[in-house]
């Protein structure tokens, strides 16, 4: 198996609405995305966990956790594994961060997909709707040369289709 650096991905929703924030820096600088981060010395859940709080000021009380994304890119020996949760729960008031500002909630319907990561697109109707997905998406020199979206029936399915 190629070697692997895993991250998690959070997304807060309430009444149909997406929190957001624009990154300030980094990997995805310039783009609207969900909370998240490398995984340090700690379980997944405290890292999604950790990320919302420092990113956005938000407790989370609870995490779904929907979907993995794998990054491949051409001629890099390390794969990305971002594992997606959701969060329907928490406590505080969401305030913007060094690493995100502004952020801000956007409608389902009005979600930025021109200024989000170019693979989103296609995953984000199964996150939305709170279906579970893997995502396997093979990119060169920018661009996307594969990008395998697949809805599953559980957690373990996601897994084992991303053979993690
Ligand atoms: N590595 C990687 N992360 C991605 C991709 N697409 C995508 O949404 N993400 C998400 C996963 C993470 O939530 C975030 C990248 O994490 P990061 O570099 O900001 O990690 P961090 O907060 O620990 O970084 P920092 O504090 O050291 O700046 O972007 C992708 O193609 N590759």
């Amino acid at each position: 198996m190629r070697p692997q650096k895993l991250f998690t991905l959070i997304f807060v929703k309430k009444n149909k609405e997406i929190l957001l924030g624009h990154k300030t820096r980094g990997l995805g600088k310039g783009l609207w995305n969900g909370f998240g981060g490398k995984v340090e010395n700690e379980t997944l859940l405290n890292c999604a966990k950790r990320e919302l709080y420092e990113e956005c000021s938000l407790l989370a009380e609870n995490l779904n956790h929907l979907g993995v994304v794998k990054y491949e890119v051409v001629d890099e020996d390390v794969d990305h594994i971002v594992h997606v949760f959701t969060c329907t729960k928490y406590t505080g008031t969401e305030q913007r961060s060094e690493e995100m500002d502004p952020i801000r909630w956007f409608n389902f319907k009005d979600v930025p997909y021109e200024k989000m990561w170019p693979c989103a697109k296609k995953w984000w109707p199964y996150m939305l709707s709170d279906k579970y997905f893997s995502v396997h998406c093979i990119y060169n020199d920018g661009n996307i040369i594969s990008n395998n979206v697949l809805g599953h029936g559980s957690i373990n399915h996601v897994f084992s289709e991303l053979s993690l």
